[in-house]
């Protein structure tokens, strides 16, 4: 079995500064990536390469950058991770996961299912969305306590969408727990292949109404508007910004659940949603990442 020795470079950049720190670490790496770690303040260069750095003249070539753009010195990180047998790592896949009811589990999953839980066969594939990422999490919970006391017509408008739908894993637990129909888009159209994929495994092919498509501009979303419960974990930023939209696909009283958004970047989007008159109604912090459940 092949092990992959990787390594790992990090840096924290002022957000006007990333792209030439990433140029210049990506000189040394086999991939690089930049991430805003607070809205509108600094960000993170990371970097993975095959094989040991040669750390002296990355130092040096960070520090020419930081003189020439007159900024201190950014601190570099520089670690070997523990290597990993990509081949039986694949295989092995997810160890189920449990969310309120929800139990969560790939195929290869050969235990039994508890007694009581509600199962959702996922197979992320290539899209985000197995339930072991603290959002998704927090989402499966929110709508265990959520499908409590709210209910969803079977047909009609007034239904469920899945705002940003990856694997399809939130849309396949609103069409389990309550037995209805749900829109899924995404801007990614491998993650609509998925969770068509998805939603046949469980045997929901034709309860998922899954398109490609950038937000609420998709067709079939304003098709079958207005919505009482809307799920997306997608990030504080895109969150913030749909918060108008959201309001006007939002049934009066229905709600929203909205992940993919770190502790600290919680009062902004809180924020952008009380903008619009939704109101704050239960807040899930899984690890660094919190849900949030607002209604209209
Ligand atoms: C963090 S994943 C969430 C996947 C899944 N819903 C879950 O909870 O695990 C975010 C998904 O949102 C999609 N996305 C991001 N921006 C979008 C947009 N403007 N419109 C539709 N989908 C979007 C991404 O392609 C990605 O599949």
């Amino acid at each position: 079995m092949s092990q992959t020795p990787l390594w790992r470079i990090a840096l924290v950049v002022p957000e006007a500064h990333a792209p030439a720190f990433a140029e210049a670490v990506g000189d040394h790496a086999d991939a690089v990536s930049t991430f805003e770690l607070e809205e509108g303040g600094e960000w993170l260069v990371e970097a993975t390469l095959y094989g040991a750095p040669d750390e002296t003249r990355l130092q040096s070539r960070v520090a020419v950058l930081a003189k020439a753009l007159g900024i201190d010195e950014p601190r570099l990180a520089v670690e070997n991770l523990p290597p990993i047998d990509w081949v039986s790592h694949s295989y092995q896949g997810f160890p189920p996961i449990r969310a309120g009811r929800f139990f969560v589990h790939g195929s290869h999953h050969e235990g039994t299912i508890p007694a009581g839980s509600i199962s959702l066969l996922v197979d992320a594939a290539t899209a985000f969305g197995t339930g072991e990422h603290g959002s998704t999490n927090g989402c499966l919970q929110a709508l265990d306590r959520l499908s409590r006391h709210l209910k969803l017509p079977r047909r009609g408008r007034g239904g469920a969408l899945d705002m940003g739908c990856g694997s399809g894993i939130l849309a396949l637990a609103v069409a389990k727990r309550w037995r209805v129909p749900v829109t899924a888009v995404d801007i990614d159209p491998e993650a609509v292949r998925v969770t068509r994929v998805n939603a046949a495994l469980n045997g929901l092919t034709g309860r998922i109404r899954s398109q490609g498509g950038d937000g609420y501009n998709t067709r079939i979303v304003s098709r079958h508007k207005p919505y009482t419960l809307v799920t997306a974990n997608i990030l504080a930023r895109p969150l913030s910004r749909m918060a108008p939209q959201l309001r006007r696909h939002l049934k009066k009283g229905g709600y929203a659940v909205l992940a993919g958004l770190l502790n600290r970047q919680e009062r902004h989007v809180i924020q952008a949603h009380r903008n619009q008159g939704l109101r704050l109604v239960a807040r899930i912090p899984v690890g660094e990442w919190t849900t949030l459940v607002v209604r209209r």
